[in-house]
């Protein structure tokens, strides 16, 4: 079984658009998991466009399922996690001014940073993940910073595979082989949605985790969110 993570940054957006507390991140959160979904992530970005600070630590005392705290380990994130002691922490490169990830680590050029930054957090007794291409060398150089699992930085798959094109899965069966190869576990994500979970997970060895929040909180406009979690919950059997 694969669990599904909800990211509910796209939550906070909304609420942010009107200021107020409409609708309640908290509350969200809370029926996620009473419907089904096994992980709340969230990626708080500098600018705390969405999820803000304060709403990773207030989630903290509601999340009962798996949390997951997603981003660039500036200073500012090292802290906020290291108060918060999530399940896990998922680390991100993302440029401050970036719209969403675009971009897994070069864990070769980065690995005494990231090897420093892993400890810190393993040593605080968090789980740890580092978002990659789907490059066996980088998954590779993950594994030399000591980190528990990888997140495979799926954008490129979902990009071709709604234009037909179900050969983009290579890349990433070859990343998760090597992976599998040196023990890491191993979570995805970025625009995974409906239509593409079902082929990833049943071409993926020892899939762990999805975190999913764009398209799963689209899809919701039109299904309701309690329907569109079990159903990514039955295509993650
Ligand atoms: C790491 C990843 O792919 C997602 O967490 C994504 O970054 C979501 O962030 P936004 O909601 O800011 O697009
Ligand atoms: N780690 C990926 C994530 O949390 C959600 O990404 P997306 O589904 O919003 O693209």
């Amino acid at each position: 079984m694969t669990k599904l993570s909800v990211n509910i940054n796209k939550i906070a957006t909304l609420r942010n658009s009107r200021g107020g507390n409409v609708p309640d991140v908290l509350k969200v959160a809370k029926d996620i998991e009473e419907f089904g979904a096994q992980g709340i992530t969230v990626h708080p970005r500098p600018d705390e466009r969405h999820i803000r600070y304060q709403d990773a630590r207030d989630l903290k005392k509601v999340v009962t399922t798996e949390y997951n705290i997603e981003g660039n380990p500036i200073a500012k994130f090292i802290e906020l996690v290291l108060e918060v002691k999530p399940t896990q922490v998922t680390l991100v490169p993302d440029a401050v001014d970036a719209i969403t990830s675009n971009s897994g680590w070069d864990t070769i050029a980065n690995l005494d940073f990231l090897r420093e930054v892993i400890g810190t957090f393993k040593d605080a007794g968090i789980r740890t993940s580092i978002f990659v291409d789907p490059d066996t060398k980088m998954v590779e150089g993950a594994a030399k910073t000591g980190t528990d699992r990888i997140e495979l930085y799926t954008e490129s798959y979902a990009k071709a595979f709604s234009n037909g094109n179900s050969s983009g899965i290579a890349p990433f069966v070859a990343a998760a082989d090597a992976a599998n190869a040196v023990g890491l576990g191993i979570n995805a994500g970025h625009d995974l949605s409906l239509d593409n979970i079902q082929y990833f997970k049943e071409n993926i060895p020892n899939l762990l985790e999805v975190s999913i929040g764009h398209a799963l909180i689209c899809e919701s406009l039109y299904l309701g969110l309690d329907n569109v979690i079990n159903m990514y919950l039955n295509k993650l059997k």
